[in-house]
């Protein structure tokens, strides 16, 4: 990853979108390619849900809902990233439902900015060039002054496609009329709550996904991020 000891401003890179859009591939790619940090802002949810089916709460209780995000710190969370307990489909239906809660949201929101603004670098003390986050209010609401936002889409089948084959890949059993039903559950409450709900910002790029495989998404997404005014003139 680049690193700099320089307080050049962070190029930020905002990326949403519901469930198995491909935000998260894409997002990675971008991060690796243009030597920038990169954070998938639904681990932070995905945490406070699975702290909170560990400690035997449902997900639909507010208060220790908000007591687990606000006991999230960079030492307890950056650990927790790789775990692939936070992939499991109950705790992403956990993860939406903690994310309706509005002091939940607030209680995660100067992390991200933070790490939006000052992105860590390769090696301690350091930070990169810029950021890429993805979610579902980071153009929106966490950084609405990204010089580039994108909003990536599919349609609802084939986004349950790819995440009933991610899913038998890794071994689980799962079943499509399961998982497309899951989805359009989740994207309801994503899109449907009163805070932050999954949008695009008006001046994002539209990535419609549907018939792109991963690559053309990644040349589709580089060739908007480079046309934005503000793409260092380094990179
Ligand atoms: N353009 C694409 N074409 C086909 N498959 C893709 C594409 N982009 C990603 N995938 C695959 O679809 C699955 C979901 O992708 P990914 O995890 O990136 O989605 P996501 O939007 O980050 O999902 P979530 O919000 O649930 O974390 C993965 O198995 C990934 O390899
Ligand atoms: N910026 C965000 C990111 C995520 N959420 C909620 O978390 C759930 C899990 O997210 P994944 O990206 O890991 O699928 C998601 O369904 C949202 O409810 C959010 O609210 N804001």
């Amino acid at each position: 990853m680049t690193t700099l000891m320089t307080s050049s401003p962070s190029f930020i890179v905002a990326i949403d979108g519901p469930a198995a859009s491909g935000k998260g591939t894409l997002a990675r790619r971008l991060a690796a390619t243009l030597g920038f940090a990169h954070l998938d802002t639904g681990a932070l949810y995905r945490a406070v849900g699975l702290s909170l089916l560990r400690a035997g709460h449902a997900p639909e209780d507010g208060a220790a809902a908000i007591a687990a995000a606000r006991g999230l710190d960079a030492a307890t969370v950056l650990p927790l990233m790789n775990d692939p307990a936070l992939r499991q489909d109950v705790v992403a239906v956990a993860a939406s439902k903690v994310s309706v809660v509005p002091e939940v949201r607030a209680a995660l929101l100067d992390f991200q900015r933070d790490f939006a603004n000052h992105p860590p670098g390769g090696a301690p003390g350091t930070v990169s060039r810029g950021a890429v986050l993805d979610g579902r209010d980071v153009g929106t609401v966490v950084c609405p002054q990204a010089p580039a936002k994108l909003f990536v889409t599919a349609d609802v089948e084939v986004r349950a496609r790819r995440r009933l084959s991610e899913l038998r890949n890794t071994g689980a059993e799962a079943i499509y009329d399961a998982v497309l039903e899951d989805m359009k559950v989740r994207d309801a409450r994503d899109s449907q709550r009163a805070v932050a709900p999954l949008k695009p910002a008006v001046d994002a790029f539209l990535l419609d996904t549907s018939m792109m495989d991963a690559d053309q998404a990644f040349i589709a997404a580089m060739d908007f991020i480079r046309s934005r005014p503000a793409f260092p003139d380094f990179l």
